[in-house]
Protein backbone atom coordinates (compact mmCIF):
# COMPACT_ATOMS: atom_id res chain seq x y z
CA UNK A 1 0.00 0.00 0.00
CA UNK A 2 1.42 3.25 -0.99
CA UNK A 3 0.89 6.65 1.24
CA UNK A 4 1.00 10.03 0.39
CA UNK A 5 3.42 12.61 1.47
CA UNK A 6 1.08 14.71 4.42
CA UNK A 7 -1.88 12.06 4.30
CA UNK A 8 -2.27 12.39 8.07
CA UNK A 9 -2.18 16.16 7.91
CA UNK A 10 -4.76 15.91 4.70
CA UNK A 11 -6.93 13.75 4.31
CA UNK A 12 -9.93 14.90 5.94
CA UNK A 13 -11.92 12.04 8.07
CA UNK A 14 -15.58 11.72 8.73
CA UNK A 15 -17.57 10.46 11.32
CA UNK A 16 -21.15 10.54 11.18
CA UNK A 17 -22.51 9.34 14.95
CA UNK A 18 -20.61 9.50 17.98
CA UNK A 19 -22.06 6.97 20.08
CA UNK A 20 -19.71 4.20 21.71
CA UNK A 21 -18.79 3.00 18.38
CA UNK A 22 -18.22 6.40 16.77
CA UNK A 23 -16.30 7.94 19.64
CA UNK A 24 -13.74 4.93 19.47
CA UNK A 25 -12.87 4.75 16.28
CA UNK A 26 -12.59 8.64 15.87
CA UNK A 27 -10.47 8.62 19.14
CA UNK A 28 -8.12 5.99 17.24
CA UNK A 29 -7.97 7.38 14.24
CA UNK A 30 -6.71 11.09 16.02
CA UNK A 31 -4.52 9.44 17.98
CA UNK A 32 -2.71 7.52 15.19
CA UNK A 33 -1.77 10.67 13.72
CA UNK A 34 -4.94 11.90 11.29
CA UNK A 35 -5.03 15.31 11.98
CA UNK A 36 -8.79 16.30 10.35
CA UNK A 37 -11.39 14.69 11.67
CA UNK A 38 -15.13 15.64 11.67
CA UNK A 39 -17.54 14.35 13.43
CA UNK A 40 -21.20 14.75 14.42
CA UNK A 41 -23.98 13.20 16.52
CA UNK A 42 -27.62 14.33 16.33
CA UNK A 43 -27.72 18.14 15.44
CA UNK A 44 -29.18 18.90 18.98
CA UNK A 45 -26.36 16.94 21.04
CA UNK A 46 -23.49 19.68 18.97
CA UNK A 47 -23.58 22.17 22.14
CA UNK A 48 -22.83 19.37 24.56
CA UNK A 49 -20.50 17.54 22.10
CA UNK A 50 -18.57 20.80 21.14
CA UNK A 51 -17.82 21.53 24.99
CA UNK A 52 -16.80 18.10 26.12
CA UNK A 53 -14.55 17.22 22.78
CA UNK A 54 -12.95 20.60 22.70
CA UNK A 55 -9.51 19.36 23.92
CA UNK A 56 -9.63 16.33 21.89
CA UNK A 57 -8.70 17.19 18.19
CA UNK A 58 -11.99 16.41 16.69
CA UNK A 59 -13.72 18.82 14.62
CA UNK A 60 -17.14 18.92 16.15
CA UNK A 61 -19.46 19.67 13.34
CA UNK A 62 -23.37 20.79 13.70
CA UNK A 63 -24.74 17.83 11.48
CA UNK A 64 -23.94 15.57 9.19
CA UNK A 65 -24.22 17.48 6.12
CA UNK A 66 -21.51 19.68 7.52
CA UNK A 67 -19.32 16.29 7.91
CA UNK A 68 -20.46 15.09 4.83
CA UNK A 69 -19.16 17.84 2.17
CA UNK A 70 -15.83 18.63 3.75
CA UNK A 71 -14.46 14.73 4.29
CA UNK A 72 -12.92 12.25 1.99
CA UNK A 73 -13.67 9.66 3.85
CA UNK A 74 -16.66 9.06 6.03
CA UNK A 75 -18.41 6.53 8.08
CA UNK A 76 -21.59 6.56 9.45
CA UNK A 77 -21.58 4.85 12.74
CA UNK A 78 -25.18 5.28 13.41
CA UNK A 79 -28.10 2.83 14.65
CA UNK A 80 -29.25 -0.29 12.14
CA UNK A 81 -32.62 0.71 12.06
CA UNK A 82 -31.88 4.71 11.52
CA UNK A 83 -29.07 4.32 8.26
CA UNK A 84 -31.53 4.45 5.39
CA UNK A 85 -33.40 8.00 6.79
CA UNK A 86 -29.40 9.19 8.13
CA UNK A 87 -27.65 8.49 4.47
CA UNK A 88 -31.13 9.89 2.73
CA UNK A 89 -30.75 13.11 4.82
CA UNK A 90 -27.03 13.40 4.82
CA UNK A 91 -25.76 11.59 1.68
CA UNK A 92 -26.57 13.72 -1.26
CA UNK A 93 -24.37 16.32 0.62
CA UNK A 94 -21.08 14.00 0.58
CA UNK A 95 -18.06 15.51 -1.08
CA UNK A 96 -17.03 14.81 -5.36
CA UNK A 97 -14.98 11.68 -5.30
CA UNK A 98 -15.29 10.77 -1.38
CA UNK A 99 -15.07 7.22 0.36
CA UNK A 100 -18.45 6.48 2.12
CA UNK A 101 -18.40 3.69 4.80
CA UNK A 102 -20.43 1.82 7.24
CA UNK A 103 -20.25 0.57 10.64
CA UNK A 104 -23.41 -0.77 10.95
CA UNK A 105 -23.54 -4.80 12.33
CA UNK A 106 -25.56 -5.34 9.29
CA UNK A 107 -24.36 -4.63 5.45
CA UNK A 108 -27.60 -5.56 3.05
CA UNK A 109 -30.06 -2.11 4.65
CA UNK A 110 -26.24 -0.34 5.12
CA UNK A 111 -25.69 -1.10 1.35
CA UNK A 112 -29.30 -0.82 -0.12
CA UNK A 113 -29.24 3.06 1.48
CA UNK A 114 -25.78 3.65 0.19
CA UNK A 115 -26.74 2.56 -3.05
CA UNK A 116 -30.27 4.14 -3.13
CA UNK A 117 -29.12 7.97 -1.48
CA UNK A 118 -25.47 8.37 -2.48
CA UNK A 119 -24.31 10.25 -5.35
CA UNK A 120 -22.66 8.28 -8.11
CA UNK A 121 -19.68 9.78 -8.17
CA UNK A 122 -19.10 8.36 -4.75
CA UNK A 123 -17.34 4.96 -3.45
CA UNK A 124 -18.56 2.77 -1.34
CA UNK A 125 -16.64 0.79 0.53
CA UNK A 126 -18.16 -0.76 4.53
CA UNK A 127 -16.81 -2.08 7.54
CA UNK A 128 -17.59 -3.90 10.56
CA UNK A 129 -15.17 -4.29 14.10
CA UNK A 130 -16.22 -7.73 15.31
CA UNK A 131 -16.51 -6.11 18.99
CA UNK A 132 -17.79 -3.72 21.03
CA UNK A 133 -16.38 -0.69 21.88
CA UNK A 134 -14.95 -1.46 25.38
CA UNK A 135 -12.65 -4.77 23.78
CA UNK A 136 -9.16 -3.87 22.69
CA UNK A 137 -9.56 -4.01 18.63
CA UNK A 138 -5.85 -5.41 18.11
CA UNK A 139 -5.94 -8.61 16.44
CA UNK A 140 -9.63 -8.83 16.52
CA UNK A 141 -11.29 -9.45 13.49
CA UNK A 142 -12.40 -5.67 11.23
CA UNK A 143 -14.50 -6.55 8.01
CA UNK A 144 -13.83 -4.79 4.68
CA UNK A 145 -15.77 -4.49 2.47
CA UNK A 146 -14.67 -3.14 -1.42
CA UNK A 147 -17.99 -2.81 -2.82
CA UNK A 148 -18.31 0.31 -4.76
CA UNK A 149 -14.50 1.91 -5.18
CA UNK A 150 -11.52 1.55 -7.21
CA UNK A 151 -8.52 0.22 -5.59
CA UNK A 152 -6.22 3.17 -4.54
CA UNK A 153 -9.62 3.98 -2.39
CA UNK A 154 -9.79 0.93 -1.15
CA UNK A 155 -6.44 1.12 -0.03
CA UNK A 156 -7.17 4.78 1.43
CA UNK A 157 -9.66 3.11 3.61
CA UNK A 158 -7.10 0.51 5.06
CA UNK A 159 -4.77 2.90 5.57
CA UNK A 160 -7.01 4.86 8.13
CA UNK A 161 -8.11 2.09 10.01
CA UNK A 162 -5.35 0.32 10.17
CA UNK A 163 -5.01 2.64 13.34
CA UNK A 164 -7.24 -0.38 14.93
CA UNK A 165 -4.43 -2.87 14.36
CA UNK A 166 -6.98 -4.94 13.54
CA UNK A 167 -6.82 -8.36 11.16
CA UNK A 168 -8.86 -7.15 7.86
CA UNK A 169 -10.97 -9.82 6.60
CA UNK A 170 -12.10 -8.82 2.86
CA UNK A 171 -15.85 -10.01 1.76
CA UNK A 172 -18.40 -9.03 -0.18
CA UNK A 173 -21.69 -7.68 1.98
CA UNK A 174 -23.84 -11.14 1.12
CA UNK A 175 -20.87 -13.10 2.77
CA UNK A 176 -20.98 -10.78 5.86
CA UNK A 177 -24.51 -10.95 6.63
CA UNK A 178 -24.15 -15.01 6.15
CA UNK A 179 -21.43 -15.47 8.29
CA UNK A 180 -22.62 -12.65 10.94
CA UNK A 181 -25.95 -14.88 11.37
CA UNK A 182 -23.89 -17.48 12.56
CA UNK A 183 -21.67 -16.00 14.32
CA UNK A 184 -23.63 -13.24 16.14
CA UNK A 185 -27.19 -13.50 15.85
CA UNK A 186 -27.85 -17.17 16.87
CA UNK A 187 -25.14 -16.99 19.13
CA UNK A 188 -26.65 -13.86 21.03
CA UNK A 189 -30.26 -15.65 20.66
CA UNK A 190 -28.91 -18.38 22.82
CA UNK A 191 -27.72 -15.99 25.43
CA UNK A 192 -30.92 -14.05 25.65
CA UNK A 193 -32.89 -16.77 26.11
CA UNK A 194 -30.78 -17.82 28.74
CA UNK A 195 -31.44 -14.56 30.55
CA UNK A 196 -35.04 -14.38 29.63
CA UNK A 197 -35.37 -18.07 31.20
CA UNK A 198 -33.31 -17.42 34.35
CA UNK A 199 -35.59 -13.75 34.58
CA UNK A 200 -38.87 -16.06 34.01
CA UNK A 201 -38.22 -18.21 36.84
CA UNK A 202 -36.86 -15.34 39.14
CA UNK A 203 -34.10 -16.72 40.19
CA UNK A 204 -30.17 -15.18 39.33
CA UNK A 205 -28.08 -18.07 38.16
CA UNK A 206 -25.03 -17.51 40.26
CA UNK A 207 -27.33 -18.73 43.15
CA UNK A 208 -28.46 -21.86 41.96
CA UNK A 209 -25.99 -24.96 42.23
CA UNK A 210 -26.49 -26.36 38.14
CA UNK A 211 -25.00 -22.65 37.50
CA UNK A 212 -21.83 -22.72 39.32
CA UNK A 213 -18.39 -22.79 38.36
CA UNK A 214 -16.41 -23.31 35.15
CA UNK A 215 -18.48 -22.95 31.35
CA UNK A 216 -21.36 -21.81 33.57
CA UNK A 217 -19.64 -18.59 34.25
CA UNK A 218 -19.24 -17.97 30.54
CA UNK A 219 -23.40 -18.27 30.31
CA UNK A 220 -23.48 -15.97 32.92
CA UNK A 221 -21.29 -13.48 32.24
CA UNK A 222 -22.01 -13.47 28.53
CA UNK A 223 -25.79 -13.15 28.94
CA UNK A 224 -25.40 -10.52 31.70
CA UNK A 225 -22.92 -8.88 28.86
CA UNK A 226 -25.71 -8.43 26.49
CA UNK A 227 -28.71 -7.41 28.47
CA UNK A 228 -26.33 -4.25 29.87
CA UNK A 229 -25.64 -3.42 26.27
CA UNK A 230 -27.72 -1.71 23.78
CA UNK A 231 -30.65 -3.20 22.42
CA UNK A 232 -30.83 -1.92 19.12
CA UNK A 233 -27.50 -3.25 18.44
CA UNK A 234 -28.64 -6.99 19.19
CA UNK A 235 -32.39 -6.18 17.84
CA UNK A 236 -30.62 -4.54 14.25
CA UNK A 237 -28.50 -7.45 13.37
CA UNK A 238 -30.94 -9.96 13.88
CA UNK A 239 -34.14 -8.46 12.87
CA UNK A 240 -32.94 -6.35 9.29
CA UNK A 241 -30.15 -9.96 8.91
CA UNK A 242 -31.81 -11.15 5.81
CA UNK A 243 -30.10 -14.50 6.64
CA UNK A 244 -30.57 -14.63 9.96
CA UNK A 245 -33.80 -15.66 10.36
CA UNK A 246 -33.67 -19.48 9.32
CA UNK A 247 -30.32 -19.94 11.57
CA UNK A 248 -32.35 -18.67 14.44
CA UNK A 249 -35.51 -20.13 13.50
CA UNK A 250 -33.48 -23.91 13.04
CA UNK A 251 -31.30 -22.85 16.50
CA UNK A 252 -35.15 -22.71 17.88
CA UNK A 253 -36.35 -26.17 16.20
CA UNK A 254 -33.69 -27.23 17.55
CA UNK A 255 -34.00 -26.51 20.89
CA UNK A 256 -37.41 -27.70 20.84
CA UNK A 257 -36.81 -31.03 19.29
CA UNK A 258 -34.24 -32.04 21.85
CA UNK A 259 -36.47 -30.80 24.63
CA UNK A 260 -39.20 -32.76 23.02
CA UNK A 261 -37.13 -36.07 23.50
CA UNK A 262 -36.30 -35.28 27.35
CA UNK A 263 -39.52 -34.79 28.42
CA UNK A 264 -40.35 -38.15 26.97
CA UNK A 265 -36.80 -39.99 28.08
CA UNK A 266 -36.36 -41.58 24.52
CA UNK A 267 -33.33 -41.95 25.58
CA UNK A 268 -32.13 -43.86 21.95
CA UNK A 269 -32.93 -40.98 19.80
CA UNK A 270 -31.80 -38.15 21.96
CA UNK A 271 -28.45 -40.19 22.72
CA UNK A 272 -28.10 -40.59 18.89
CA UNK A 273 -28.89 -37.29 17.84
CA UNK A 274 -26.20 -35.40 20.17
CA UNK A 275 -24.09 -38.13 18.97
CA UNK A 276 -24.01 -37.75 15.29
CA UNK A 277 -23.71 -33.77 15.77
CA UNK A 278 -21.55 -33.59 17.61
CA UNK A 279 -19.72 -35.94 15.80
CA UNK A 280 -20.06 -34.17 12.25
CA UNK A 281 -19.12 -30.99 13.99
CA UNK A 282 -16.56 -31.63 16.59
CA UNK A 283 -15.03 -35.25 15.28
CA UNK A 284 -12.42 -35.96 12.86
CA UNK A 285 -12.46 -31.52 12.24
CA UNK A 286 -11.59 -30.59 15.38
CA UNK A 287 -9.13 -33.27 16.60
CA UNK A 288 -6.34 -31.92 15.21
CA UNK A 289 -7.16 -28.31 16.75
CA UNK A 290 -5.95 -26.83 19.84
CA UNK A 291 -8.92 -26.56 21.88
CA UNK A 292 -10.54 -22.64 21.77
CA UNK A 293 -11.47 -23.19 25.41
CA UNK A 294 -9.48 -22.86 28.76
CA UNK A 295 -9.96 -25.47 31.57
CA UNK A 296 -13.18 -25.75 32.97
CA UNK A 297 -10.91 -25.18 36.37
CA UNK A 298 -9.77 -22.12 34.96
CA UNK A 299 -12.90 -20.60 34.43
CA UNK A 300 -14.05 -21.54 38.04
CA UNK A 301 -12.26 -18.53 39.09
CA UNK A 302 -14.60 -16.29 36.85
CA UNK A 303 -17.26 -16.69 39.57
CA UNK A 304 -20.26 -14.32 40.67
CA UNK A 305 -21.44 -17.33 43.15
CA UNK A 306 -21.14 -17.85 46.45
CA UNK A 307 -22.38 -21.80 46.19
CA UNK A 308 -19.51 -24.15 47.12
CA UNK A 309 -17.93 -25.51 44.50
CA UNK A 310 -18.69 -28.98 45.77
CA UNK A 311 -22.80 -28.45 45.56
CA UNK A 312 -22.54 -28.21 41.83
CA UNK A 313 -25.39 -30.03 40.29
CA UNK A 314 -25.18 -30.89 36.87
CA UNK A 315 -26.45 -29.42 34.12
CA UNK A 316 -28.24 -30.74 30.90
CA UNK A 317 -26.62 -28.12 28.64
CA UNK A 318 -29.43 -27.98 26.27
CA UNK A 319 -28.25 -24.40 25.13
CA UNK A 320 -25.32 -25.85 23.88
CA UNK A 321 -26.40 -29.63 22.50
CA UNK A 322 -29.13 -27.19 20.43
CA UNK A 323 -26.37 -25.39 19.00
CA UNK A 324 -24.01 -28.67 18.21
CA UNK A 325 -27.83 -29.17 16.26
CA UNK A 326 -28.15 -26.33 14.98
CA UNK A 327 -24.91 -26.35 13.19
CA UNK A 328 -25.53 -30.20 12.27
CA UNK A 329 -28.85 -29.14 11.06
CA UNK A 330 -27.55 -26.70 8.59
CA UNK A 331 -24.51 -28.32 7.93
CA UNK A 332 -22.85 -25.38 9.23
CA UNK A 333 -18.79 -25.59 10.44
CA UNK A 334 -18.15 -23.23 12.95
CA UNK A 335 -14.24 -23.30 12.67
CA UNK A 336 -14.80 -22.00 9.23
CA UNK A 337 -16.62 -19.04 10.77
CA UNK A 338 -13.59 -18.14 13.00
CA UNK A 339 -11.98 -15.65 10.59
CA UNK A 340 -15.38 -13.37 11.84
CA UNK A 341 -15.38 -14.14 15.20
CA UNK A 342 -16.59 -12.13 17.98
CA UNK A 343 -14.78 -12.55 21.31
CA UNK A 344 -19.06 -13.82 22.30
CA UNK A 345 -18.88 -16.26 19.60
CA UNK A 346 -15.64 -17.73 20.18
CA UNK A 347 -16.34 -17.89 23.77
CA UNK A 348 -19.63 -19.16 23.25
CA UNK A 349 -18.19 -21.84 20.74
CA UNK A 350 -14.87 -22.70 23.07
CA UNK A 351 -17.73 -24.05 25.62
CA UNK A 352 -19.46 -25.77 23.50
CA UNK A 353 -16.52 -27.79 21.71
CA UNK A 354 -15.48 -28.13 25.59
CA UNK A 355 -18.50 -29.89 26.17
CA UNK A 356 -18.22 -32.04 23.73
CA UNK A 357 -14.48 -33.12 23.88
CA UNK A 358 -15.06 -34.10 27.60
CA UNK A 359 -16.92 -37.46 27.62
CA UNK A 360 -17.62 -37.70 31.00
CA UNK A 361 -18.79 -33.95 31.01
CA UNK A 362 -21.13 -35.04 27.75
CA UNK A 363 -22.28 -38.65 29.56
CA UNK A 364 -23.42 -36.42 32.94
CA UNK A 365 -25.46 -33.33 30.60
CA UNK A 366 -26.98 -36.11 28.44
CA UNK A 367 -28.01 -38.32 31.76
CA UNK A 368 -29.47 -35.22 33.59
CA UNK A 369 -30.97 -33.42 30.61
CA UNK A 370 -33.02 -37.35 30.16
CA UNK A 371 -33.65 -37.67 34.16
CA UNK A 372 -32.55 -34.85 36.49
CA UNK A 373 -36.38 -33.94 36.96
CA UNK A 374 -35.01 -31.11 39.52
CA UNK A 375 -33.77 -28.88 36.02
CA UNK A 376 -36.55 -29.60 34.17
CA UNK A 377 -38.27 -26.75 34.62
CA UNK A 378 -35.25 -24.75 34.04
CA UNK A 379 -35.12 -26.03 30.48
CA UNK A 380 -38.79 -25.67 30.05
CA UNK A 381 -38.67 -22.04 30.47
CA UNK A 382 -35.37 -22.12 28.11
CA UNK A 383 -37.60 -24.08 25.32
CA UNK A 384 -39.93 -20.83 25.96
CA UNK A 385 -37.63 -18.33 25.59
CA UNK A 386 -35.86 -19.47 22.87
CA UNK A 387 -39.48 -20.03 20.97
CA UNK A 388 -40.31 -16.33 22.01
CA UNK A 389 -37.33 -14.64 20.99
CA UNK A 390 -37.47 -16.37 17.14
CA UNK A 391 -40.86 -15.32 16.98
CA UNK A 392 -40.01 -12.04 18.02
CA UNK A 393 -36.68 -11.74 15.15
CA UNK A 394 -39.38 -13.69 12.91
CA UNK A 395 -41.88 -11.14 13.19
CA UNK A 396 -39.58 -8.36 13.01
CA UNK A 397 -40.69 -5.58 15.03
CA UNK A 398 -38.13 -3.57 16.76
CA UNK A 399 -40.25 -2.41 19.38
CA UNK A 400 -41.37 -5.77 20.79
CA UNK A 401 -37.66 -6.86 20.37
CA UNK A 402 -36.60 -3.72 22.62
CA UNK A 403 -39.20 -4.18 25.37
CA UNK A 404 -38.52 -8.14 25.58
CA UNK A 405 -35.22 -6.70 26.19
CA UNK A 406 -35.32 -4.57 28.82
CA UNK A 407 -37.84 -6.57 30.67
CA UNK A 408 -35.30 -9.01 31.51
CA UNK A 409 -32.31 -6.62 31.46
CA UNK A 410 -34.02 -4.69 34.50
CA UNK A 411 -34.08 -8.10 36.19
CA UNK A 412 -30.59 -7.93 36.14
CA UNK A 413 -29.48 -4.53 36.41
CA UNK A 414 -27.70 -4.26 39.89
CA UNK A 415 -25.62 -7.20 39.26
CA UNK A 416 -24.29 -5.13 35.82
CA UNK A 417 -21.04 -3.69 37.13
CA UNK A 418 -19.63 -6.26 38.98
CA UNK A 419 -20.56 -8.99 35.90
CA UNK A 420 -19.02 -7.05 33.37
CA UNK A 421 -15.68 -6.55 34.78
CA UNK A 422 -15.32 -10.22 34.74
CA UNK A 423 -16.78 -10.40 31.35
CA UNK A 424 -14.15 -8.10 30.65
CA UNK A 425 -11.48 -10.05 32.18
CA UNK A 426 -12.69 -13.12 30.51
CA UNK A 427 -12.18 -12.04 27.15
CA UNK A 428 -8.93 -10.33 27.92
CA UNK A 429 -8.09 -13.97 29.22
CA UNK A 430 -9.47 -15.76 25.88
CA UNK A 431 -8.58 -13.68 23.07
CA UNK A 432 -4.85 -13.18 24.53
CA UNK A 433 -3.98 -16.69 25.25
CA UNK A 434 -5.93 -18.75 22.72
CA UNK A 435 -5.96 -15.81 19.90
CA UNK A 436 -5.61 -18.22 16.83
N1 LIG B 1 -21.85 -1.56 20.23
C1 LIG B 1 -21.25 -2.56 19.63
O1 LIG B 1 -20.81 -3.51 20.27
C2 LIG B 1 -21.07 -2.52 18.15
C3 LIG B 1 -21.91 -1.78 17.35
N2 LIG B 1 -21.75 -1.80 15.99
C4 LIG B 1 -22.65 -1.04 15.13
O2 LIG B 1 -22.21 0.31 15.14
C5 LIG B 1 -23.32 1.20 15.03
C6 LIG B 1 -23.28 2.16 16.21
O3 LIG B 1 -23.39 1.42 17.39
P1 LIG B 1 -23.10 2.05 18.81
O4 LIG B 1 -22.07 3.08 18.71
O5 LIG B 1 -22.94 0.94 19.76
O6 LIG B 1 -24.54 2.72 19.08
P2 LIG B 1 -24.87 4.13 19.77
O7 LIG B 1 -26.34 4.14 20.00
O8 LIG B 1 -23.97 4.29 20.94
O9 LIG B 1 -24.45 5.18 18.65
C7 LIG B 1 -25.20 5.59 17.56
C8 LIG B 1 -25.16 7.09 17.55
O10 LIG B 1 -25.66 7.62 16.32
C9 LIG B 1 -26.45 8.75 16.65
N3 LIG B 1 -27.32 9.17 15.58
C10 LIG B 1 -28.55 8.72 15.26
N4 LIG B 1 -29.06 9.44 14.25
C11 LIG B 1 -28.12 10.37 13.92
C12 LIG B 1 -28.07 11.41 12.97
N5 LIG B 1 -29.10 11.67 12.16
N6 LIG B 1 -26.97 12.16 12.89
C13 LIG B 1 -25.93 11.94 13.72
N7 LIG B 1 -25.94 10.96 14.67
C14 LIG B 1 -27.01 10.19 14.75
C15 LIG B 1 -27.18 8.26 17.87
O11 LIG B 1 -27.89 9.27 18.56
P3 LIG B 1 -29.20 8.79 19.41
O12 LIG B 1 -28.71 7.90 20.50
O13 LIG B 1 -29.78 10.07 19.88
O14 LIG B 1 -30.09 8.04 18.46
C16 LIG B 1 -26.03 7.69 18.67
O15 LIG B 1 -25.31 8.65 19.39
C17 LIG B 1 -24.58 0.33 15.04
O16 LIG B 1 -25.08 0.20 13.75
C18 LIG B 1 -24.10 -1.00 15.60
O17 LIG B 1 -24.83 -2.08 15.08
C19 LIG B 1 -20.71 -2.45 15.39
C20 LIG B 1 -19.82 -3.16 16.14
C21 LIG B 1 -19.95 -3.30 17.58
O1 LIG C 1 -19.27 -10.12 20.55
C1 LIG C 1 -20.45 -9.86 20.25
O2 LIG C 1 -21.16 -10.58 19.52
C2 LIG C 1 -21.04 -8.65 20.82
O3 LIG C 1 -22.08 -8.70 21.41
C3 LIG C 1 -20.39 -7.35 20.55
C4 LIG C 1 -20.72 -6.92 19.18
C5 LIG C 1 -21.97 -6.39 18.91
C6 LIG C 1 -22.26 -5.98 17.63
C7 LIG C 1 -21.32 -6.09 16.64
O4 LIG C 1 -21.62 -5.70 15.42
C8 LIG C 1 -20.07 -6.60 16.90
C9 LIG C 1 -19.78 -7.02 18.19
Amino acid sequence: MTSYVNEKETLEIGIIGLGDMGLMYAKRIIASGWKKVNVCDRSENYEELKELLKDSGMNVCQNGHAVSRQSDFIIYSVEAENIDKVVAEYGPSTKLDAIVAGQTSVKEPEIRAFEKHLPGDVHIISCHSLHGPTVDPKGQPLVMIQHRAADEKFDIAMRVLSCMESEFVKLSYKEHDRITADTQAVTHLAFLSMGTAWKTQRQFPWETPQYVGGIENVKVHMALRIYSNKWHVYAGLAIMNPSAKLQIQQYAQSVSDLFKLMIQEKEIEFRTRVKKAGEFVFGKSSESREPILLSDTLLDKFSLSIVPKEKRKPNSHLSLLAMTDCWYTLEINPYEHMVCQTPLFRLWTGITEYLFRNTDMLEAAIHSALYSKDIRADDMEFYSASKGWAECVDIGNMQTYQKRFEDTAKFFESRFDESNKIGREMIKVITTKTHK
